[in-house]
């Protein structure tokens, strides 16, 4: 596989502007990403994102460590390693506000050698596809901010580089331009064979979009894997039984004592029992336990964990006791 990015052993230190103290906000981060992985980076506020982001794209310099893009070091080599890259930052900075929308993407399109012709039929491919063809013709500054944001993953794609960093695509927009954004996101992942890093609060989007996260928690990795293995390592220790009748305090204690379990009467009338548990094996304890409480047994079903409960019992370091599992049916 080829390296697209290649960030080893990357510190970066803030100092308070009053007390000269030293803020670490990066303490050695290393990770890869291959051509066409799509990755998240998540992380709670503060974590080091957006300082990790910036050194990622040279508007910081590391203390320590190195960012190399595509074989280019972002320090020593710059501009080859900026050839490579998109971004598309938080607050749409990257288009001009007061040209109109497809003056925004012609201007982006120039420094590419299209001729004249390519580059306005690629501009409409690209306004019917980010559905902004009405809009073509108005400045930017008018637009909505999901409009905004539309755009600036469209003007990405039209630099055709090889990565595309997005910054909270989602963050602040409407539930509607939100899905759109997600839908948009998820064909460019699938189709264009980018190689895309995301940083989002948006678990949803993150679940849908990437298939690999990077946790940073504190300025360090804390997790680095597969968005399915996750999935998998939490959603398989858990169980929603649903009861023809409620446990008493005590049958529930007891539960409790072995197990992490947590009844809830649902609004049909029906009681599920949702139990985690540490192995596999576990699962006929429960059942014998039920058994020996005279608990009728109506359903068993797997309960799901989504993505944003693990990234809670990551960043939180929650322990399972405290994570609420959503059942599935
Ligand atoms: N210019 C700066 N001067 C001093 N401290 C800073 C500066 N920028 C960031 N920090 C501190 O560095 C740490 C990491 O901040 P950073 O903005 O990288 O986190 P983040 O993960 O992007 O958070 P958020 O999601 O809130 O943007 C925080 O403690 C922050 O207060």
């Amino acid at each position: 596989m080829e390296k697209l990015i290649d960030i080893k052993g990357v510190k970066k230190w803030y100092k308070k502007k009053k007390s000269n103290e030293l803020i670490e906000a990066v303490k050695g981060i290393s990770f890869q990403v291959d051509r066409g992985e799509v990755v998240g980076l998540l992380g709670p506020n503060g974590a080091g994102k957006t300082t990790l982001i910036k050194m990622m794209c040279g508007l910081l310099i590391p203390n320590e460590g190195s960012v190399t893009i595509n074989g280019f070091d972002i320090k020593s080599q710059r501009l080859k390693a900026l050839r490579h890259i998109s971004v598309v930052l938080e607050g749409n900075r990257n288009l001009y506000w007061r040209l109109t929308v497809r003056e925004n993407l012609e201007y982006f399109s120039g420094n590419r050698g299209m001729s004249k012709k390519a580059v306005s039929q690629k501009v409409d491919e690209l306004l019917e596809r980010f559905n902004l063809t009405n809009k073509s013709h108005e400045q930017v500054n008018t637009l909505s901010r999901g409009m905004q944001q539309k755009l600036s993953i469209a003007v990405a794609l039209l630099a055709d580089t090889d990565i595309i960093f997005l910054d909270e695509p989602t963050l602040g927009l409407d539930i509607e331009t939100s899905y759109e954004i997600r839908k948009l996101l998820t064909e460019i992942a699938k189709k264009e064979n980018k190689t895309i890093l995301l940083s989002s609060h948006d678990m949803p989007v993150v679940q849908e979009i990437c298939e690999r996260v990077v946790i940073i928690n504190g300025g360090e990795v804390v997790t680095d894997e597969k968005v399915q293995n996750l999935l998998e390592l939490f959603d398989t220790k858990a169980y929603s039984f649903t009861l023809t009748k409620a446990l008493n305090k005590q049958q529930l204690a007891v539960l409790n004592h072995n197990f992490l379990a947590n009844m809830s009467q649902e609004e049909n009338g029906e009681t599920k029992l949702e139990v985690t548990i540490s192995h596999s094996e576990e699962f006929y304890q429960v059942i014998d336990l039920l058994k020996e409480f005279h608990a009728s047994i109506e359903k068993i079903d797997r309960a799901s964990i989504d993505f944003e409960k693990v990234f809670m019992k990551i960043v939180k370091g929650e322990p399972e006791n405290e994570v609420t599992l959503s059942a599935t049916s």
